[in-house]
């Protein structure tokens, strides 16, 4: 009897290429569905052994490392991403920060801060609340609710994958597959890339399918995943990576990594 592996991922559409036939591909893997944010702190308190979790949470866990070459990431607009904001970034001093997120929340204090300066208050936003009605400035939504998400009380629908990389010129990557220190993946690790090309050659049948229950066109979800999403984590999407952490790093979000005396900075 093989011990079962077990898995967390994110229960939103841009992750079903990932998961779909996972556990068939690895029958020793114990599947579960969650928020981004909870499944970091499940991983983090060894609840989980890999979890589909935010990059910046991937940062700060330590001793984890990533399945190779699979991620959530996008290069320019992500769509389901959305700063939506009453006024431009420049005079925003509060924003909401949906409970869901860490990377995106990181991100938003690191473009606010690094990009346009202004130092605002923040507070979260509760999964089941609703956003039309904030007092705050902005409010960032992630996953299906900022892709159904319309909010026209707020003048301005920021998209973070644009922005990132317009201003950086780089792929900017939201969560990896963590694993755990000490967790050996053994005969899952195929599984997980069997999954995703699987997946992803099924994209189109995955939206018919999931696209009702999220009240959005079959055609706008096939692109999303087929065009939109990035599932590779290649070079660009590792330097994309490592200018987040950098950053992260010089706003104290995460702390710094530990460096070889004698090596030079990895870059
Ligand atoms: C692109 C997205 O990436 C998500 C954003 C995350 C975050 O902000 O912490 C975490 C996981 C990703 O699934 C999205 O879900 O909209």
């Amino acid at each position: 009897m093989t011990t079962p592996l077990r898995v967390g991922a994110v229960n939103y559409l841009n992750t079903k290429p990932l998961i779909e036939r996972l556990t068939d591909f690895a029958p020793n893997i114990d599947l579960t569905l969650d928020l981004p944010s909870r499944l970091a702190d499940r991983l983090a308190a060894g609840e989980l052994d890999v979890g589909l979790i935010p990059v910046v949470e991937f940062f700060r866990g330590g001793n984890y490392s990533f399945v190779p070459n699979v991620a959530i990431g996008s290069r320019g607009p992500v769509l389901s991403v959305t700063l939506f904001s009453k006024v431009p970034w420049e005079q925003i001093r509060s924003v909401s920060l949906d409970e869901g997120s860490r990377t995106s929340a990181a991100l938003t204090r690191i473009i606010l801060q690094k990009r346009y300066g202004v130092r605002p208050t923040f507070e979260q936003l509760p999964i089941d609340a609703g956003a039309d009605d904030l007092a705050t400035d902005a409010v960032l939504l992630i996953g299906d609710r900022a892709m159904r998400a319309c909010l026209p009380g707020y003048r301005f629908a920021y998209d973070l994958g644009e922005e990132w990389t317009a201003w950086t010129g780089l792929p900017m990557v939201f969560a990896v597959w963590a694993v755990r220190g000490g967790v050996e993946l053994g005969a899952a690790e195929t599984a997980f890339h069997r999954a995703k090309e699987y997946g992803l050659a099924n994209a189109g049948l995955i939206a018919q399918r999931e696209a009702p229950a999220l009240d959005l066109d079959p055609g706008y979800c096939r692109r999303y995943m087929t065009n939109i999403i990035r599932y590779d984590l290649g070079p660009t999407e590792l330097a994309g990576l490592r200018k987040y952490r950098e950053l992260a790093e010089e706003l104290g979000l995460v702390a710094p990594a530990p460096r070889h005396p004698h090596a030079g900075r990895a870059q």
